[in-house]
């Protein structure tokens, strides 16, 4: 029970080791750190002075949160910090996923490992001004399952917070797990509500994912922090055998028409097996709306559409920018166009720079 942290042993409604009232009010009856809460010496959590003093240099704290997993929230993570990045701006990336990194990998920085000064541990640098921190840079092996209880992954985020030496940021992106627990909770208490900038989250069109952003954003609003808007990710499929078919038909007539019927019809002849395919435009169910209209119910800003790319998978697989050539031509502009969003509605204005120019 250090530094203030509810023990996980606790009864209901315990008040905190820190509060006035530990050990003496009625829900501490029975529990057994009673006595020890009672008797502990109160004031400021030092920790939180400590990483009070370390965020002073961070001048924009974003979380990046979803309801369900799989949603593509570390893709959008890793790639909004190589855009800001790419804008010149100096950018952290802080993984709190303790128990799921797949940060290291999404940046390419597989096998790194942290360094230690004596200004703390050096976050492992993708370019100098990238820098991250997660806890799959501490496994001796990466197939290692972390299985960790609250207490144990709370005091992890406490130190990434109080020890790393981020020195002047513009942005601290911090990847959290999915759902609302232990890391949520812990992070929003060690930076302070009102220091973080807001939150984004991601996630898919269907039902059963949006019932969970609903979660989401429920949570930033008892905790106090603010949704800087919402990400739909996997939403619709491009097409490029269709695109590429239409352009050949367009540049055969001269004029642009509309060869949807003309193309299913030629691969009805020639390659039945594929009509499926072709046929296919949504992948999730958005029938209830989408993104869209939960974010206009639920008075949050949506920020925009990315599509299913697989160059973009290529991309998160490879560790790799999807800005700097020209592959990942469905969902990179999406991307982007979501980042600059994002940045009017705070009011930062740098344009992203082609790193091929
Ligand atoms: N728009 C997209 N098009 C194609 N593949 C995508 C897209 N977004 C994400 N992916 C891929 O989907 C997989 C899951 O994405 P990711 O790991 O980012 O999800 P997550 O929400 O962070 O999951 P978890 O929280 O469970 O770690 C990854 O392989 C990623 O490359």
């Amino acid at each position: 029970m250090e530094n203030g942290e509810i023990p996980e042993n606790a009864n209901e409604h315990c008040p905190g080791p820190q509060s006035d009232s530990a050990g003496k009010s009625e829900s501490c009856e029975g529990c057994p750190n009673q006595q020890i809460c009672a008797t502990a010496p109160k004031g400021p959590d030092p920790d939180l002075v400590a990483i009070a003093e370390r965020m002073a240099t961070v001048k924009h704290k974003i979380l990046i949160l979803s309801g369900k997993g799989g949603v593509g929230k570390s893709t959008f993570s890793a790639q909004l910090s190589f855009a800001l990045a790419a804008m010149d701006f100096q950018v952290g990336l802080l993984d709190i996923d303790i128990c799921g990194p797949s940060i290291p990998k999404m940046l390419g920085l597989e096998g790194q490992e942290i360094h230690q000064s004596n200004l703390g541990w050096s976050p492992v640098y993708v370019e100098s001004n990238l820098g991250v921190m997660s806890i799959g840079f501490m496994l001796p092996d990466p197939d290692d399952a972390v299985i960790w209880r609250g207490p144990r992954k709370n005091a992890l985020i406490k130190q990434f917070l109080k020890d790393v030496d981020w020195g002047e940021l513009d942005f601290l992106i911090v990847d959290a797990p999915p759902g609302t627990s232990d890391e949520h909770i812990s992070i929003v208490q060690d930076l302070g509500a009102a220091s973080i900038d807001g939150a984004i989250i991601v996630t898919t069109p269907q039902q059963v994912s949006l019932i969970d952003v609903r979660k989401e954003v429920s949570f930033c609003k008892k905790v106090g922090v603010q949704v800087l808007g919402v990400v739909e990710n996997m939403s619709g499929l491009r097409q490029p055998m269709l695109a590429a078919s239409k352009f050949l038909r367009m540049t055969e007539a001269g004029e642009e028409k509309d060869v949807t019927e003309w193309v299913r019809e030629y691969v009805k002849e020639k390659a039945p097996e594929l009509l499926d395919i072709i046929a296919l435009n949504e992948v999730f169910d958005n029938s209830g709306g989408g993104a869209t209209r939960m974010c206009s119910e639920m008075g949050v800003p949506f920020l925009g559409k990315v599509p299913l790319d697989p160059e973009l998978c290529k991309a998160a697989e490879e560790g790799r920018s999807c800005f700097v050539d020209q592959k990942s031509g469905t969902s990179a502009p999406a991307l982007q166009k979501i980042i600059e969003t994002l940045m009017e509605n705070q009011g930062i204005s740098r344009m992203l720079v082609d790193n091929d120019a």
